[in-house]
């Protein structure tokens, strides 16, 4: 399927944003009118960037407030549209998009709708072009993709057509099933966007939180394969209109926009309704279907990058939670700390110049390593180039949005080296009870945060939670839970969204959990061992007891203990925090039956404690 996107969807300005698209290996654009009018680029220009580049300009847009006009307004309106059809000449493009009337005088008239645009086609036409036009959510007497159509349809003119937006088309609840009673070849053009699940008005929601196939909750893969079925074979054009989006780098937004097409052609080629019936078309539309997923099935590791002195304290703190030094890297400055399950790479080659501390890398255990690799390449993400020795086990990487290196690993299997072959032993296990990595609590840049989500969900298959907002002293964090299927791999995404006035290191840590069988034991021993955990206030454990009426040797225990508490419908939460080392401190959770969260209710607590403790001299 050929794949287009607005200009509005990128930030910069017109020239940077035709190179971004084109970079990302868009076939086409739409080109807004305000990029254009704001651009110092005559259209003649902008007409052999886009042919330099390979991009086919597949519309020109919008065209407003123009149907259903009292006739003292007619003329005017058809004066600026033979202005428009010059400019659209000299920019090269054929296909104008004509949104539905938002204004105050438009006429609720349908006749008179279909006439005055019968009109206006034949006046394109007279130019060589096609309008496509679009029921606007919020059109004044026009706000559904059917009765848009049923216009189109009135005024019967070869070169009018709809245009159809999955946005204004499930923003308003209407079913897109209908979609398959217009003929395929009358759909003029297809745009695509998603939304988060907000109750607000549509303008608004429309205007701000738009976000690319797979970021939101909206059923797009619905639009595009009932699209199909009608026998729709233009291009899929993503238009997406988003505060973040306008200030991100052009060039990840880019690849960002068309990670999530390829991912919607997947999803729409599974649908179990997918096979398109194309009415009239020469040949179905290819959709471009990335190798199947690998499920990621557990953390093989975290890997720590640390200073020296950074270093010498995550390692008490390991040694402290029962953690020994089982093995030394052949060939790097990387040490391998181990109980149970739970495996700590401490990499000192970051040297003095970074964090004390941060998570830099993630193993995530998988069946296929070189597989899972392919369908992350074919998702656009970067694979890494790695060192290694001759003798030394592969290494399949690529980088997250934020940077994290995710390694395909396969942990201790006959069929596959392992990487912990490359450590040469050292230290043996502690007797220490089991442990394994039950999440990474990861911060994201702001601007990344519907990126990495994405990104997460289609290349390593983890399935996003709702986001939450929590406030924090500061300002809101939002964080957003990925899990696996199993739920052997989870990861806690956040954003901080807080005032120029809170400082601190707390404002950017990310954290290892550990699933212990009895946190109450591993908390007692590590204290005596020396670790520092982070106090929590006696407020919010009267607020506890008063919520969750807890029996009072369990209060008494977690008070004693500084233990955080939750609960949901399937079971209960212990968990708590280390000190911070650079940016990263360690959880200590235990999961109590079949408890699911990460215990999010208590996030504003503990960060309000970091804050505390921060300002602590
Ligand atoms: O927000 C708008 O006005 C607007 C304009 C053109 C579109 O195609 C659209 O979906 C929305
Ligand atoms: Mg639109």
């Amino acid at each position: 399927m050929r794949t287009s996107i607005a200009t509005v969807s990128i930030s910069g300005p017109l020239t940077r944003k035709l190179d971004a698209i084109a970079a990302a290996g868009f076939d086409a654009v739409e080109v807004f009118e305000n990029d254009l009018v704001a651009s110092t680029a005559p259209p003649e220009e902008i007409r052999a960037r886009a042919a330099d580049l390979g991009l086919d300009i597949a519309l020109y847009q919008p065209f407003r407030d123009f149907e259903a006009a009292p006739p003292a307004r007619l003329d005017q309106s058809l004066r600026r549209a033979r202005h428009k059809f010059a400019l659209m000449r000299r920019l090269g493009v054929d296909q104008v998009l004509v949104c539905s009337n938002t204004a105050a005088w438009s006429v609720d008239d349908d006749a008179l709708a279909a006439e005055q645009l019968h009109r206006l086609a034949g006046l394109a036409a007279e130019h060589g072009i096609r309008v496509a036009y679009e029921a606007l959510a919020w059109g004044r007497n026009v706000s559904d993709y059917y009765h848009a159509w049923r216009i189109v349809r009135a005024a019967d003119h070869p070169a009018l057509g709809t245009c159809l937006d999955s946005f204004h088309i499930l923003s308003r609840g209407a079913d897109p099933a209908a979609i398959e009673s217009i003929p395929g070849d009358r759909i003029f053009f297809l745009q695509l966007a998603d939304a988060p699940l907000l109750a607000m008005d549509v303008l608004q929601w429309s205007r701000h939180y738009r976000c690319f196939p797979g970021q939101g909750g909206l059923d797009v893969a619905g639009v595009l394969a009932a699209a199909l079925r009608a026998g729709y074979t233009g291009p899929a054009s993503l238009e997406v209109f988003n505060d973040v989006y306008r200030r991100t780098e052009p060039e990840r937004a880019a690849v960002d926009a068309m990670r999530s097409l390829i991912a919607l052609q997947e999803q729409t080629a599974g649908l179990p309704s997918a096979a398109p019936r194309t009415r009239g078309a020469a040949a179905p539309v290819d959709l471009r279907v990335p190798p199947p997923p690998v499920p990621a099935t557990g953390f093989a590791f975290a890997e720590v990058a640390v200073s020296p002195v950074g270093g010498e304290r995550v390692a008490a703190l390991l040694t402290a939670l029962g953690f020994a030094r089982t093995g030394t890297h052949a060939s790097k400055p990387v040490a391998l700390w181990e109980r149970g399950q739970a495996r700590v790479l401490l990499n000192a080659a970051a040297g003095e110049s970074g964090a004390a501390a941060e998570v830099t890398a993630i193993g995530l255990e998988t069946a296929a390593p070189t597989e899972a690799v392919a369908r992350a390449e074919a998702l656009l993400a970067p694979v890494l180039p790695r060192a290694k020795e001759a003798d030394e086990a592969p290494l399949d990487a690529v980088a997250a949005p934020d940077g994290t290196q995710v390694f395909f690993c396969r942990t201790g299997h006959a069929d596959a080296p392992s990487w912990t072959g490359d450590f040469a032993p050292a230290d043996a296990p502690t007797a220490a009870g089991p442990l394994r990595i039950d999440h990474l609590g990861l911060t994201q840049p702001p601007h990344h945060y519907d990126e990495a989500a994405l990104f997460y969900r289609s290349v390593l298959g983890l399935r996003p939670s709702e986001s939450l907002e929590l406030a924090d002293p500061f300002g809101l964090v939002r964080s957003r839970a990925m899990e696996s299927e199993d739920g052997g791999v989870r990861l806690a995404l956040s954003i901080e969204n807080v005032g120029e006035h809170a400082a601190g290191p707390h404002l950017r840590l990310q954290h290892i959990a550990l699933r212990s069988d009895d946190i109450a034991a591993d908390v007692r021993s590590a204290r005596e061992n020396g670790a520092a955990f982070l106090p929590i206030p006696d407020n919010y454990y009267d607020d506890a007891d008063a919520r969750h009426d807890l029996p009072p040797a369990l209060s008494r225990e977690l008070r004693d203990l500084g233990l955080l508490y939750d609960r949901d419908e399937n079971g209960a939460f212990l968990h708590c925090y280390t000190l911070a080392v650079g940016r990263v401190f360690i959880e200590l959770v235990q999961r109590i039956d079949r408890y699911a969260g990460f215990g999010a209710a208590n996030t504003p607590v503990r960060r309000a404690a970091q804050q505390a403790h921060d300002s602590t001299p």
